[in-house]
């Protein structure tokens, strides 16, 4: 069954065109990595994906629902990770908070509170190593730290899809690899993954297919090809030609 995909979904944010005929469709318990250069939309898709950006052409189906129909929407089978950029504020908020704001729902009567929010709070934050320093105030956090506990925020709610926008920038190789864990953990339990990357990096071996963009287009879309070892290269570049759904590409590095 099919988790999350989009149709013939065009984008336009102010009088520029950032998404053309973006078709892509990620079944149930897939890891899906987004790549592409700077600026090539894939931060527009997830959000898309997510219901922040709004289509401008074409649909988000999620679960089967499409993404108009907002009130039937099972948002609550999702969990989005934003660019840690958006934990830049100056409230000051213990992991515990960040953690537990993760189940506010749109109305204040459904949000989660009490005891049980506390509990699965802490539960999220023990999936990702954090169950320890609840208490502590994010600013004080690490960048791989902060990472993981919105990474925590999102599994909170326990979603079956959880969406990731360049979940290893700017975090030092521990904690890539700390987190190339918690992501495999969910991936073995058979949570739907898509995730914005740079680089396939630390999460290559659990990536089951890449999509990848270039000014708003899907260049490839289907298995990584050449493994690291396999070919006996790391890398390979993506064509600068959009070349549709037939580049070669493992690993990206364009910046
Ligand atoms: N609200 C907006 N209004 C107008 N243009 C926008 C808006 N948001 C993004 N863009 C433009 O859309 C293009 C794609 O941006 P997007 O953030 O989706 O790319 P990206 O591939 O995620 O880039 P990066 O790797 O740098 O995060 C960029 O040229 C960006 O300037």
């Amino acid at each position: 069954m099919t988790a999350i995909s989009t149709r013939d979904l065009d984008v336009i944010l102010g009088s520029t065109r950032i998404l053309h005929n973006v078709s892509v469709e990620v079944a149930e318990g897939e890891t899906v990595a987004v790549l592409g250069a700077n600026g090539s939309g894939k931060s527009t898709l997830i959000r898309t994906m997510v219901g922040i950006v709004p289509p401008s052409r074409g649909g988000v189906e999620i679960f089967g629902t499409d993404i108009h129909k907002r009130g039937s929407v099972p948002w609550s089978r999702m969990g989005y990770v934003p660019q840690r950029v958006a934990t830049a504020s100056g409230v000051p908020a213990t992991a515990l908070e960040v953690v537990r704001s993760g189940l506010l729902g749109p109305r204040s009567l459904w949000a989660d509170r009490g005891p049980s929010a506390k509990r699965k709070a802490l539960a999220a934050l023990g999936a990702v190593g954090l169950e320890d320093r609840a208490n502590d105030h994010v600013q004080v956090f690490s960048g791989g730290q902060s990472q993981r506990v919105l990474i925590a925020r999102a599994l909170v709610r326990q979603p079956d899809l959880l969406i990731l926008d360049e979940p290893l920038a700017g975090i030092d190789r521990e904690s890539r690899e700390q987190l190339a864990e918690t992501l495999e953990g969910l991936h073995r339990a058979g949570v739907t993954i898509v995730t914005v990357l740079h680089d396939l990096g630390e999460l290559a071996p659990l990536i089951d297919h890449t999509v990848v963009l270039e000014d708003g287009h899907v260049t490839f879309d289907g298995p990584p090809v050449g493994a690291p070892g396999e070919h006996g290269e790391d890398h390979h570049h993506v064509d600068a030609e959009p070349t549709p759904h037939h580049a070669p590409v493992l690993r990206t590095e364009i910046s």
